[in-house]
């Protein structure tokens, strides 16, 4: 990929668009453009077209999306649909249109089905019912997936899409209704810390295992589907480990320092038991993480540190 490639970032200010355009602009690439969800509303069809017309970028990646933790998507089912296949549709179908030469979709590991056999490979998708609390968004990032595919199949573009696992790290969401359970736990026992060690509640029964990839290992495999063809329409991203969630209360109540109760909450869904990604395609074709969960625990509770007066709180 050239360095003065023309890429539109869409979402660049997003948990994992910030941590991609900072490793594209280490690597030197000149020629990066990105607009606020204000300036462009990514639901908007025509004006995603005419942006993408007046633009003409040569590669477009979507780190764009309406996202949340098991709560704001079980809560919030129209808009996790309906938003996040308007922004998807929308920039898909302006790339195919104007020829844009490569577009990266992202979706979640949400997308396989609720019990199917673990690690869950690319192959099982559709192949069983989803997750109750999160099928709407899954969906959603199924016609995505779908969307790049047929453009692959029928025109033969370089459309493709990475399915990350749970990712976490700087610019993190911590608002505590519609937050992912990583950054919930961090600002939780942080303020129980602060609050002489008061009780933290934390949700469901802390036995649902789940997989946790840092931002920039996953910012790494965007700039790698970038710098290289990859050879299939679909590819799992994670580390390949997982934990139990009470395993990561723990460990983040250690981290933190907190030595209060911990209260488990089950009136709140524990969502799909496990939802472990195999990794296969993607270190065979030379993509591996870097950061290990407790340094990525230990990076993210300094940033939320650094940042506790202004960190990200997405609202519904
Ligand atoms: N976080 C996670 O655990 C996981 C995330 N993913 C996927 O990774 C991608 C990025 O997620 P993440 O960085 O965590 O999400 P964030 O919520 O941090 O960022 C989402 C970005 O999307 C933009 N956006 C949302 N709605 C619109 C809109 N209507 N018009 C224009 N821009 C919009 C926001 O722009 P602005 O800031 O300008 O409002 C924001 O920059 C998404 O596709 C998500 O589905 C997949 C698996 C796990
Ligand atoms: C990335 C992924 O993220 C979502 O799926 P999820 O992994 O189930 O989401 P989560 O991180 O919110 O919860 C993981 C587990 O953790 C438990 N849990 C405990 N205490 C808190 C807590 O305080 N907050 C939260 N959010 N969860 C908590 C919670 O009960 C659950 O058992 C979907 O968006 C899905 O579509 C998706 O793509």
């Amino acid at each position: 990929m050239e360095k003065d490639s023309k890429i539109y970032l869409a979402g660049h200010r997003g948990m994992v668009g910030a941590a991609i355009w900072r490793v594209l602009k280490k690597k030197g690439y000149s020629n990066l453009i990105g607009r606020t969800s204000k300036e462009l509303d990514l639901r908007n069809q025509k004006a995603v077209f005419d942006f993408i017309k007046s633009e003409k970028p040569d590669v477009v990646i979507d780190a764009a999306a309406r996202v949340g933790g098991i709560l704001a998507n079980n809560n919030y089912p129209f808009q996790f649909l309906m938003e996040n296949m308007q922004i998807q549709n929308n920039l898909i179908d302006a790339a195919h249109k104007l020829d844009v030469k490569k577009f990266i979709f992202l979706g979640s590991s949400c997308i396989y089905p609720k019990l199917a056999p673990q690690p869950l490979k690319e192959e099982y998708l559709l192949t069983d019912s989803l997750e109750p609390t999160n099928e709407w968004y899954a969906i959603a990032k199924i016609t995505g997936v779908k969307a790049c595919q047929a453009i692959r199949k029928q025109f033969g573009k370089d459309f493709v899409s990475l399915m990350p696992t749970n990712l976490y790290g700087t610019h993190d969401n911590f608002d505590l209704e519609t937050s992912h359970v990583l950054p919930a736990m961090i600002r939780k026992f942080h303020e129980a810390k602060e609050n002489n060690n008061s009780a933290v509640t934390l949700w469901g029964s802390g036995t649902p295992m789940r997989e946790f990839l840092f931002v920039d290992d996953m910012a790494a495999s965007v700039v790698f589907a970038l710098e290289n063809e990859l050879p299939e329409y679909l590819y799992n991203v994670g580390t390949g480990i997982d934990i139990t969630i009470k395993e990561l209360a723990e460990t983040i109540q250690k981290k933190v320092g907190h030595t209060g109760e911990i209260v488990w909450d089950s009136s709140k869904p524990d969502g799909t038991p496990r939802k472990l990604m195999d990794i296969t395609k993607m270190h065979d074709l030379g993509w591996k993480h870097q950061v290990e969960l407790e340094e990525g625990i230990e990076k993210t509770y300094q940033w939320f540190l650094t940042n506790n007066d202004s960190f990200k709180q997405v609202k519904m």
